[in-house]
């Protein structure tokens, strides 16, 4: 087995893989693209960081390509659904780096209030400016920490023992949750209102990039701090500079860039920010931690098809996967459905199995349904290993029923999500041998196809309503690829499906609920 090192790594996992048996590892770092993409196909394995990009296009190439695995946690550079297509596992290392990033992220808020970095840039240019440079204490100020995952809540802990008041936003996690831990939960609004420094440590997803723009500085309290050691893009640079220029925000610390590396940007030469290039993980400790473990995954792997920390599929045996496969697509699906159509966060999921299932082994389905749930929220760091360790950390509590009892299909999944405003309840099934449908949501009986870009919207059933969403779809171009009516059990309600070629603009959103004979539209994504 030839395993490829293409982004620097630990010399403690090269050297495991150097010891490994029936293992040949080449390190060959800092590739262009087409280099990378004419040696792939002699691989079995590749090991990267951040700097590879591992394409759909590389993919192609990479015909012996068995598993992609990240020694760290970020998989944004890697094309998980198209792995997934081929065939690929991709595994990563999520709790390797933690402490690390978590104590960068302190070093970066003490480094900025202090003025370390432009004391030192002052000394060396010859300066003695004690009167410029006077800092500020952190004793007794309000930290916001928005995202309370396994970093923010390291943050957390130890932002208290520098006795900060620290508040935390991260609507996943339950109010009763970061109480335990000791903190405040609060809304996105109150930390902007009352925090004097706020750091980010939530995933670089759809409804994360961009979230602290201009319009969350003009909610902040003058003099702020901002610090960003989580992805580039999720503070939006420019509105960023535009408010430290304007004097509403004091200073800024990032990690992490837009695009990296940023260049010559005229945030990253502003006196007011301090900088560092992506160096969060970047400790020998965290790098041994990853390498180390991203070796172990590997080896193990390619020598016994152990599967760990995989993003993409679940650890079983080859023969149990091949049975229940279909239900763990359909169970993620559903888990991710109900992540997006859920208000407030989930309190307790119920998945309940109806019907005949050849008394297959379906313990890792329900981790497919909480895989489903948590992948909107966070992303990358949940797979079938640590998924209820994930759902347990935010208060999710989940039961499995079974009952030889099923109505209309041979057997059905119904998965019950209560959150704190209240309860969504979806059942699916398996039509022919594989093939994933939603067949009721609440009152609603159906048969949706839960893949692509879609929208649900819920209407009166009257002449003319589809008629409108489609003119309204129309109007800016957006196809139609597929619509999907479901009839409400008793009732003047119908609930439309759309899967659409493209995703669906909030513009074009906020328009349709407009709509005379809408109730509502929820946007989603498979
Ligand atoms: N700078 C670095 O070198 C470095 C190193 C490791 C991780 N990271 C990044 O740090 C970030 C956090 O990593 P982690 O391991 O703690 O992730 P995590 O998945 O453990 O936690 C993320 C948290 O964000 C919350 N969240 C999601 N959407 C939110 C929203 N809209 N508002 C508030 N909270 C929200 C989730 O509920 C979750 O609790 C990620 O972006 C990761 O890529 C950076
Ligand atoms: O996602 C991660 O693990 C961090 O962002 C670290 O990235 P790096 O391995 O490229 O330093």
């Amino acid at each position: 087995m030839k395993v490829l090192v293409s982004d620097n790594l630990g010399e403690d996992g090269i050297r495991m893989f150097q010891e490994a048996s029936g293992i040949e590892v080449d390190v060959k770092t800092g590739l262009e693209a087409d280099a990378l993409k004419a040696i792939i196909a002699d691989y079995d394995a590749l090991v990267i960081r951040s700097a590879t990009k591992v394409t759909e296009e590389l993919l192609q190439a990479a015909t012996r390509l068995k598993v992609v695995g990240r020694a760290g946690i970020g998989l944004d550079n890697v094309d998980i659904p198209a792995a997934t297509r081929r065939g690929v596992v991709v595994m990563n290392t999520p709790t390797g780096n933690v402490v690390t990033t978590a104590e960068h992220a302190i070093a970066m808020m003490l480094a900025l209030t202090r003025n370390i970095p432009t004391g030192t840039a002052s000394l060396r240019d010859g300066r003695w400016e004690k009167k410029k440079l006077q800092g500020r204490e952190i004793f007794n100020k309000v930290l916001g920490v928005i995202g309370y995952g396994k970093i923010g809540a390291i943050v957390a802990d130890r932002a208290r023992g520098l006795k900060m008041n620290v508040i935390i936003h991260d609507p996943f996690v339950t109010p009763e949750q970061i109480e335990k831990a000791g903190f405040e939960s609060v809304d996105l609004e109150a930390l902007y209102a009352r925090a004097d420094y706020i750091t980010v440590h939530v995933p670089k997803l759809k409804n994360t990039v961009g979230m602290v723009d201009r319009a969350a500085f003009d909610k902040m309290k003058d003099g702020v701090m901002v610090v960003n050691c989580a992805r580039g893009g999720i503070v939006n640079e420019s509105d960023l500079y535009d408010a430290i220029v304007a004097g509403k925000v004091a200073g800024a610390a990032l990690d992490v860039f837009e695009t990296e590396p940023p260049g010559q940007a005229p945030l990253i030469s502003h006196e007011r920010v301090i900088c560092t290039p992506h160096l969060g993980a970047s400790t020998r400790e965290a790098q041994t931690n990853v390498a180390v473990a991203i070796a172990r995954q590997i080896i193990d792997f390619l020598a016994a098809g152990t599967v760990v920390n995989a993003v993409n599929m679940p650890s079983v045996t080859g023969e149990v996967l091949e049975k229940i496969g279909p239900y763990l697509t359909l169970a993620d699906r559903m888990g991710c459905l109900q992540a997006q159509l859920v208000q407030g966060p989930i309190k307790e999921v119920v998945v309940e199995f109806c019907g005949d299932f050849r008394e297959l082994d379906l313990s890792p389905v329900s981790t497919a349904v909480l895989k489903g749930i948590l992948t909107p929220v966070v992303k990358d760091d949940v797979n079938f290993v640590n998924a209820h360790v994930m759902a347990q950390q935010r208060g999710i509590k989940v039961t499995e029923t079974s009952t030889a009892e099923s109505d209309y299909y041979v057997n059905q999944i119904i998965v019950r999500a209560i959150t704190t405003e209240m309860e969504s309840v979806v059942s699916g099934t398996i039509f022919g041998k594989k093939d994933p449908r939603i067949v009721k949501i609440d009152k609603f009986r159906l048969e949706m196809i839960p893949h692509g870009h879609m929208a649900l919207i819920q209407n009166i059933d009257k002449p003319g309503s589809i008629g409108e969403i489609g003119t309204t779809l129309g109007r800016y171009n957006i196809n139609i690829g597929r619509m999907q009516v479901g009839q409400e059990e008793e009732g003047d309600r119908n609930i439309i499906f759309l899967t659409t070629d493209t995703p669906i603009p909030e513009e074009v959103v906020a328009e349709m609920r407009q709509l005379s004979l809408v109730k509502t539209v929820t946007p989603l994504e498979f």
